[in-house]
């Protein structure tokens, strides 16, 4: 369950212009990664810039369960790997809160063990959907001895004694899956492989190359991408930098577009093309974001972004582009209650299985505080009405969810009444450090 049971609300409201620069923390889903890989890789692994979120600390925990040392000295995170194969039986189940990537991640890395492991996480976990993690590891041979029905939490995997590599097209974007069929092939002997028909974040792709597995990934004459992985090959531990993660950059960056007269720089945020969609969004939006100083930074592109109020027009987003920003409809429909005319997402159903079905999370909120919205089976349009006339006012249901709850923060930064959200405990699963950096910036949030 969640660490905080007593909901917490909070209230934002329209102040004076946001200003300054800002630092967001390191990416969810490298920092999920640099925990999972490290705790697996032989040797050390060292991390910094890791993300101290709730979500990251329980695979933290779940890794120590497992033998791996998991240590905070100074700046750094030090891990210390068990090596390929070697994972322990955990003595308990492995509590991972709110966290989906957590946990799918490792049903992945410790299904093809022959031991048993038990999943477990609080109530917005316990609703989500585990059979597209489950079904590509039953085909490896692994059993499902547990499960809530609908293949959900709390559930125990046993793993048989040799797992059978597969060839698994993956038959919904989502990187989770993508990932914890892979992890699931370092523990098996032979190929597996995972064809993607459409991409996804690729940080497991790239990580794994990283930390010296046989990795190849083709792309055949119809984009659809060919992931090869030979099996119980030897990871070693490396040092890792976290960029910041864009999907924390994109609160700042909303509030900084639609409270007028803002200028804001948000520094060192991850610019892999897997997860600027929001970007290519708003600047065809009409946003200005200047991208500054693009570099290398350990692997990964990074940039400055220096964002500015603007004038936005509403647009339409294609189903193609749901991917690289899957987890920015939310604050994409706040950025979109601010512009001129209707924006229309589409092909967005994977919305309904996150933390909240977020499609009527986000309708809900958005109605309680005047803005005009549809929700379909798998769109959302909404009008937006420039300067905010009008807006707010309202309380917002978060349902354990994060995003619910920053993105309708940052709606009541620059509506004309107040917008108050009914739990803010949930931010600390991905943005500890969001309401302090909001001050920072300018914001009136209490
Ligand atoms: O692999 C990852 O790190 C993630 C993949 C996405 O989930 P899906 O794979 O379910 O789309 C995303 O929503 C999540 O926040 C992080
Ligand atoms: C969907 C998210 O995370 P997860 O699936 O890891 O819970 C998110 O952070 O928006």
């Amino acid at each position: 369950m969640s660490r905080h049971s007593t909901p917490r609300p909070a209230t934002a409201r329209r102040g004076r212009p946001l200003s300054g620069t800002a630092r967001v923390p390191g990416d969810k889903s490298i920092s999920h990664r640099s925990i999972l890989l490290g705790a697996l890789a032989a040797g050390e692994t060292r991390v910094t810039g890791l993300l101290e979120g709730e979500d990251v600390m329980r695979t933290g925990d779940a890794m120590r369960a497992m033998g791996a040392r998991v240590d905070k000295a100074g700046d750094e995170w030090i891990v210390q790997g068990v090596g390929n194969g070697c994972l322990l039986e955990a003595p308990g189940p492995l509590d991972f809160g709110n966290a989906g990537t957590g946990s799918r991640l490792t049903m992945g890395l410790v299904g093809t063990y022959h031991m048993k492991t038990t999943f477990t996480g609080d109530a917005s976990l316990s609703k989500r959907p585990m059979g597209r993690v489950l079904d590509p590891l039953r085909l490896m041979g692994v059993q499902v001895l547990d499960a809530a029905p609908g293949d959900r939490m709390p559930l125990t995997l046993e793993g048989p004694r040799i797992a059978a590599p597969i060839s698994y097209r993956v038959p919904m974007a989502s990187a989770q899956v993508k990932s914890a069929v892979l992890l699931a092939g370092l523990n098996t002997p032979g190929v597996t492989t995972v064809i993607e028909p459409v991409m996804t974040r690729d940080h497991t792709e790239r990580m794994l190359k990283g930390f010296g597995a046989e990795i190849e990934v083709e792309t055949d004459a119809g984009g659809v991408r060919h992931i090869r992985l030979q099996g119980q090959g030897t990871l070693s531990g490396r040092t890792i930098q976290v960029p910041g993660d864009p999907s924390s950059a994109a609160f700042p960056l909303v509030a900084a577009l639609i409270v007028p007269g803002s200028d804001v720089t948000i520094e060192n945020v991850l610019m892999n093309r897997t997860r600027t969609g929001l970007i290519d969004t708003l600047l065809e939006m009409g946003a200005s974001i200047e991208l500054l100083d693009r570099r290398d930074a350990g692997g990964e592109e990074v940039a400055d972004l220096r964002v500015r109020s603007s004038e936005l027009r509403g647009v339409t987003v294609p189903a193609e582009r749901a991917p690289f920003m899957i987890d920015e409809y939310p604050v994409l429909a706040v950025a979109a209650s601010f512009a001129e005319g209707e924006t229309r997402m589409e092909g967005v159903e994977e919305l309904r299985v996150k933390e909240s079905d977020r499609l009527a999370a986000v309708a809900r909120g958005l109605e309680a505080n005047g803005v005009e919205c549809e929700e379909g089976r798998d769109t959302l349009l909404v009008r937006g009405r420039p300067g905010g006339r009008g807006l707010g006012g309202g309380m917002v249901e978060t349902h354990l969810d994060h995003r619910i709850a920053m993105s309708f923060l940052i709606l009541g930064l620059a509506a004309e009444k107040p917008v108050s959200i009914d739990d803010r405990s949930m931010i600390a699963t991905s943005f500890p450090e969001f309401l302090d950096m909001m001050a920072g910036l300018g914001a009136e949030i209490g």
